[in-house]
């Protein structure tokens, strides 16, 4: 083979000590691959700089920078591994804040932070300048329509004040813990009691699916049930959420085309889309003729027939659409999160023993308040239907889940987009309609923020003298922060709560380890573990739980 040096050598000594130098076709060809070779030579050294002046760009930028592509190579490679590592890693090299830098045709670039001062700032101290913006919102139009999620400034104020209201009232509390009980005691247990071997990931998206719809919609669409049924309205509801995210890594300009065309993704997402609100209709439109008639269901609490209740600024009801639009919005917000934070959780369990201890011998505990253990005959305390004063005694339970969303945070990155020129805290300049990404995976592992030991899994960090401690939210940010703070947080812990005391209490949940399975986080928006997590059940002996109530006494 001739490299290129040697072939560039034979041609020019070929030229100036030619024997005939007269034959002139032969020196013109031969000038020819001259200017060739120089033109390569040229293109080699471009390229070593270019090279070496990208890759020198790791030290000050965290990752390499490439002309036109940007950090698009490292990304592909990052998402080919594991994002939400690769962002922390950068970030820590950083110290917290860097600027990613996508191909020139993409809509990558944006400010990358997980710095507790920024976050602070953008969340609250300057919450009005940095909304949701128009990138999102007309990414996530067609499926969010107008509602919370999707809302900024009036539109979203209304919704939040009213959702609050009624997150805190008494009957929708009753509402939230009465179909909680149900599903747990008549759905999950006997689901679980009829196969020892399932993904339990899955089992628990199908309960926590019902759940919010029951709140949202006030209708149960039966997911969780024997042998686990598909649901069209819950795979339509998917397939529609996983299309739309598809258009964040598309240029913008490519699924408006698609969606013009009605091609690929954007068919699905249209047919989907039309199955979800062919749904919302059928029930707004039964729930009013339910209200015209005013039977029991103008007892009913859950958001729908709240909102339907209501009147706009003009004194007028809510038209259908903004009402699907609030439904689906909550549906969304509170279909995964939980369920994927409890599957996290089960699996770090798994691997500490001890905290699984901790937790057997606080529920007893609880339990034994109730005052008549000891009579073995007694069935209750083998299988309790906990209260919900009981639930909230669980402090070591709650700071376990906390420990796992620290680590494991349902939404993994979130973000928002400047309205001004503005300085975040660090001193990063930020320009008008720029985008910022917080990463609130990263933020649980800065040594800054949590010690030496941030990557343990330790719940006791959680507690003073025995009691759980909430931490700043601009530090845990698992719930998002400032005016918009998740609305169901305190629903979102009893519920997984609740889970979690009736598995536990119940099960030795071991995850399974012959099939060979991985377990790692997927590339979305939630943080799904991407195989699911087969689990085996292990049913706890009476003499078992005995043994765990004589340690508590
Ligand atoms: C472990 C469980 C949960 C976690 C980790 C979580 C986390 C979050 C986060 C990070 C946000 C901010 C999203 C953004 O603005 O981009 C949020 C907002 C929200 N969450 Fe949750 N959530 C959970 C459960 C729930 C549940 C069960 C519900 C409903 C019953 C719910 C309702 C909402 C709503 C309505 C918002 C929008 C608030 C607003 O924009 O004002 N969440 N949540």
């Amino acid at each position: 083979m001739i490299t290129t040096s040697s072939c560039y050598n034979l041609t020019a000594t070929s030229i100036f000590f030619s024997s005939s130098g007269t034959d002139e076709a032969m020196i013109s060809w031969r000038l020819f691959y001259l200017r060739d070779v120089q033109i390569l030579e040229l293109f080699v050294a471009v390229f070593a700089f270019v090279t070496i002046h990208s890759l020198r760009q790791k030290k000050h930028q965290g990752t390499p920078i490439w002309p036109f592509l940007g950090m698009l190579p490292s990304l592909v490679f990052a998402v080919r591994r594991n994002l939400y590592e690769w962002l922390s890693e950068v970030l820590i090299s950083q110290d917290g804040t860097f600027r990613l830098r996508g191909p020139w045709f993409s809509s990558l670039n944006c400010i990358v932070t997980c710095d507790p001062r920024n976050v602070e700032h953008l969340l609250k101290t300057r919450f009005s300048i940095y909304p949701k913006g128009s990138f999102f919102r007309e990414t996530v139009r067609d499926l969010l329509g107008d509602g919370i999620f999707n809302a900024d400034q009036e539109t979203w104020q209304r919704q939040r004040k009213i959702a609050s209201v009624e997150f805190h009232s008494a009957k929708f509390r009753e509402l939230t813990s009465h179909s909680l009980h149900e599903l747990v005691h008549n759905r999950l247990l006997p689901v679980l009691e009829t196969s020892e071997k399932f993904d339990l990931q899955d089992v628990l998206l199908r309960l926590t699916f019902d759940n919010i719809c029951m709140i949202a919609f006030g209708v149960d669409p039966g997911c969780l049930g024997p042998n686990l049924p598909e649901i069209p309205f819950a795979k339509a509801f998917e397939d529609a959420t996983e299309a739309t995210v598809l258009r964040f890594v598309m240029p913008t300009f490519v699924w408006k085309l698609m969606r013009s065309l009605n091609l690929g993704t954007e068919k699905k997402l249209k047919e989907s889309i039309q199955a979800v609100d062919d749904f919302a209709e059928e029930v707004i439109r039964a729930r009013k003729t339910e209200l015209s008639l005013e039977t029991e269901s103008s007892k009913r609490s859950d958001l729908l027939t709240i909102f339907m209740g209501l009147r706009d600024e003009n004194g007028e009801s809510f038209s259908n659409k903004f009402l699907r639009d609030i439904c689906v919005n909550f549906i969304l917000a509170g279909r995964d999160t939980s369920s994927v934070a409890l599957s996290w959780f089960f699996w770090l369990v798994d691997k500490n023993p001890k905290v699984e201890e901790r937790i057997m011998v606080e529920i007893c505990k609880i339990l034994e308040e109730r005052g008549y253990h000891g009579d073995t005959e007694d069935k209750i305390e083998y299988d309790p239907e906990f209260t919900p004063e009981e639930i909230k005694k669980m402090d070591y339970l709650q700071a376990a889940l906390s420990e796992t969303l620290r680590l494991y945070p349902s939404v993994p990155v979130d973000h928002k987009e400047v309205l001004e020129d503005d300085v975040f805290p660090d001193g990063t300049k930020l320009k008008k309609e720029e985008k910022v990404i917080y990463v609130i995976y990263a933020m649980g592992r800065m040594e800054t923020i949590w010690g030496k030991d941030c990557r343990e899994f330790r719940p006791e960090r959680w507690l003073r003298d025995g009691r759980y401690m909430s931490e700043s939210a601009y530090k845990f940010t698992a719930f998002n922060g400032g005016p918009r703070l998740c609305v169901g947080k305190d629903f979102a812990y009893y519920q997984m709560k609740y889970v979690a005391a009736s598995l536990i209490y119940r099960y030795r949940v071991r995850v399974d380890v012959k099939s060979g399975q991985k377990v790692e986080p997927r590339m979305a928006l939630t943080m799904y573990m991407k195989h699911g997590l087969k689990v085996d059940m292990v049913k706890r002996s009476v003499y078992e739980i005995d043994n765990y109530y004589s340690q508590c006494r």
